[in-house]
């Protein structure tokens, strides 16, 4: 078992939805907490070894990157390549250069081919072509999944990558342009709600399967395992349950409060049609998600509303 208490953590990303999550949960671990400045663009391997040189962090979470829902990825392919690529090679890199013991990237299910057996196994990577609409960040996030593996059998580096679902919570980016559904689905529903307007739009069919962690969730799955995992292969981290996208817009009217009509508009891509993700090494470790999807989005709904205040 890895020991977090007294060792120097640097949590890449930590402004982030994911990374505030998990600076939030390292507080329980009597840990010393470092972050880097945002004039350090960990797309600059310069700026990112003068770091590490200066901090020597013991361990690092890498929750730094370009991210967006499916929109974003399809229309910006060459920043979700290219920013993923160079964060992740230049802090990866830059914590074997410095010394760090442990490091966790945090990669994505869309690593997987899209017609993935589901529930998708671990071994599924790499057997199979890639979903169109984020080929190019799945691309970079395989890249550093094989970085980590790559490290660990040349120089002995203890990375590890874990895998999460499509993730939500406080924190979230809200922007409808560049959201995941969730956040998009609580502000259109909270829109809808205040303004008395008939109906909300909804993107594509309805019927693509997606499944949902809460970050607090993510976070604690993070944090065990550091703790707990040392080995080459990534790791799944979902809730194990998915649902199609119209009842994901149902269950968010209900908890927002908008009875109106869920319309959809069917020019907007569907992306891969289902990415629910076996849990099962994560479960035999000993892990398990504790927030059920109406909870998690109460509480991402309560924090919609504070970050608007
Ligand atoms: N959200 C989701 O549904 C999922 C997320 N993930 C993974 O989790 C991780 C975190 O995602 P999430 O928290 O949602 O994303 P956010 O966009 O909320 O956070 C990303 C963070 O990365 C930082 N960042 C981006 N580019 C740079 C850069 N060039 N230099 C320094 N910092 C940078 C941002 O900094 P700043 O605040 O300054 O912009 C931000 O703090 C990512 O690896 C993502 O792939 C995986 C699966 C699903
Ligand atoms: C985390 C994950 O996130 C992305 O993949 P995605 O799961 O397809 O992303 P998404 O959350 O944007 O959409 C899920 C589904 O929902 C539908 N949908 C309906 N209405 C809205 C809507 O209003 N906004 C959005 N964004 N989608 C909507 C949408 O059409 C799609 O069918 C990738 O970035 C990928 O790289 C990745 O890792």
């Amino acid at each position: 078992m890895y020991q977090l208490a007294g060792k120097r953590v640097y949590v890449a990303g930590h402004r982030g939805m994911v990374g505030s999550a998990i600076v939030r949960r390292l507080a329980q671990e009597n840990c010393e907490l470092l972050t880097s400045p945002r004039e350090v663009d960990l797309r600059e391997q310069a700026a990112v070894r003068e770091w590490f040189a200066a901090n020597r962090p013991d361990t690092v979470v890498v929750a730094a990157a370009k991210v967006g829902g499916i929109l974003a990825n399809d229309s910006y392919p060459a920043q979700f390549l290219y920013d993923n690529l160079m964060i992740e090679a230049n802090v990866i890199d830059a914590a074997h250069r410095s010394g760090a013991q442990k490091l966790l990237f945090l990669g994505s299910s869309c690593i997987y081919p899209r017609m993935a057996p589901q529930p998708i196994p671990e071994e599924a990577l790499l057997t199979g072509p890639l979903e169109p609409t984020n080929e190019w960040y799945a691309i970079a996030k395989i890249a550093g999944i094989k970085l980590c593996q790559a490290y660990r059998r040349e120089y002995g580096c203890d990375f590890i990558s874990a895998m999460p679902t499509n993730l939500y919570g406080p924190g979230d980016n809200f922007d409808l342009t560049s959201s995941h559904v969730l956040p998009a689905l609580i502000r259109k529903a909270h829109e809808a709600k205040v303004a008395g307007a008939p109906s909300i739009e909804i993107w594509g069919s309805g019927t693509p399967r997606r499944e949902f962690l809460h970050v607090d969730d993510l976070a604690d799955g993070c944090i065990f395992l550091l703790k707990n995992y040392s080995g080459e292969e990534h790791i799944n981290l979902g809730s194990g349950k998915d649902l199609p996208i119209i009842e994901l817009a149902q269950l968010v009217c209900d908890v927002v409060g908008f009875e109106g009509q869920i319309t959809k508009d069917t020019s907007k891509p569907d992306g891969t049609p289902r990415k629910l993700m076996s849990g099962d090494r994560i479960a035999k470790m000993g892990w398990a998600p504790r927030i059920s999807l109406r909870a998690g989005i109460e509480d991402a709904y309560r924090a919609f509303l504070e970050q608007q205040a």
